[in-house]
């Protein structure tokens, strides 16, 4: 095998619970993942030196051994103890700083296409532990689906989801940095619990499917920091709440907005209403499939 490409997810909180500052720089967190049906595709050849590439050019990827794909690659032939090198391309579907975490697409994609290069047959145990070490969402894009994330986010499991949504995803066109929303809910929220609450509510919703009962129970712990530090974002919250009260969410620390959907005809009417407002938007249906091989070469 010469060439493996590997897709991988975006994805939203659908619950964001966030606890306490640990020791270790990061916050506890009680999280809901769903991935949804944005796509980053990442291929990964044999090289002598690690290189990253992107097939089209997009402002903010680092194209040096910032990108966390390379740090990716690192890990796992660290992990093997291995000196072998690849030349990594990626097709970004997935906004960049957004919240939807196209990072962790594409390192948990760059994980699995380099098992499957070098046929190492890396167990998932270690596959997730090491999609730990690169960063708090990149275990979920390896998994999929919906799952409960705690710890900082690293230690998912998946939860049944009989729900089939579509979601408005309104993009911004300036990015929000994590660390800084994360920093700015530690002022506003410095009794924050040790440990957040697990969304039971939402669980069993989810099990239920049906698309009212998780729009009402959706939750992001993050909104009034992102909403302090993005004052702009505000307005266009309200714009997405007078056309659908329940079922608006930030995107993680985004600033991404969302608007959930049960029906994809009215999912695009409300695309083409905002696009005619002026908004950037697409839709992407949840939940869908983790990481995965679409071709061998
Ligand atoms: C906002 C979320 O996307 C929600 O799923 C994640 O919590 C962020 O995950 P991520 O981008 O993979 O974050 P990481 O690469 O692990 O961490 C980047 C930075 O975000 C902050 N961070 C991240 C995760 C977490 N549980 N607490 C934090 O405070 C820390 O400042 C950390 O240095
Ligand atoms: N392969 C990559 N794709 C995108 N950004 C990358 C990549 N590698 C490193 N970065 C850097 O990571 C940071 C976060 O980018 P990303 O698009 O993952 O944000 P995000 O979607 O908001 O992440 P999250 O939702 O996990 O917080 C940016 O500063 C970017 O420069």
């Amino acid at each position: 095998m010469t060439q493996v490409t590997v897709r991988a997810p975006a994805k939203v909180n659908l619950h964001l619970g966030v606890g306490g500052l640990r020791p270790d720089g990061k916050h506890a967190l009680a999280t809901l993942y769903q991935a949804v049906g944005l796509y980053d595709d990442v291929t990964v050849v044999e090289a002598d030196d690690w290189a990253v590439g992107l097939t089209e050019p997009v402002d903010g990827v680092p194209l040096d051994d910032d990108n966390i794909a390379i740090r990716a690659g690192r890990a796992l032939t660290a992990h093997h103890g291995l000196d072998r090198a690849a030349r990594i391309t990626i097709a970004k579907g997935i906004p960049v700083m957004g919240g939807m975490a196209g990072g962790s697409a594409d390192a948990a994609a760059t994980l699995l296409a380099l098992d499957r290069l070098w046929d190492l047959q890396t167990s998932d145990e270690d596959l997730l532990r090491i999609a730990g070490t690169l960063g708090s969402d990149v275990p979920f894009a390896l998994l999929g689906g919906t799952a409960l994330g705690t710890g900082h986010g690293e230690i998912v499991s998946p939860v049944a989801d009989t729900s089939s949504v579509w979601w408005v995803v309104v993009l911004s066109d300036e990015g929000l940095s994590t660390p800084a929303v994360y920093g700015h809910f530690d002022e506003l929220s410095p009794d924050a619990p040790g440990e957040p609450p697990i969304p039971e509510a939402l669980i069993e919703a989810l099990a239920g499917g049906c698309p009212q009962e998780i729009g009402d129970l959706l939750a992001n712990d993050l909104w009034p920091a992102a909403r302090d530090l993005r004052p702009d974002l505000v307005d266009v919250e309200v714009q997405l709440r007078s056309m659908a009260p329940d079922g608006v969410l930030l995107s993680g620390s985004g600033p991404t907005l969302l608007m959930l959907h049960e029906d994809v005809e009215e999912a695009r009417t409300t695309v083409a209403e905002l696009t005619a407002r002026g908004h950037r938007c697409t839709l992407a249906p949840g939940p869908v499939a983790g990481a995965h091989v679409v071709t061998y070469g």
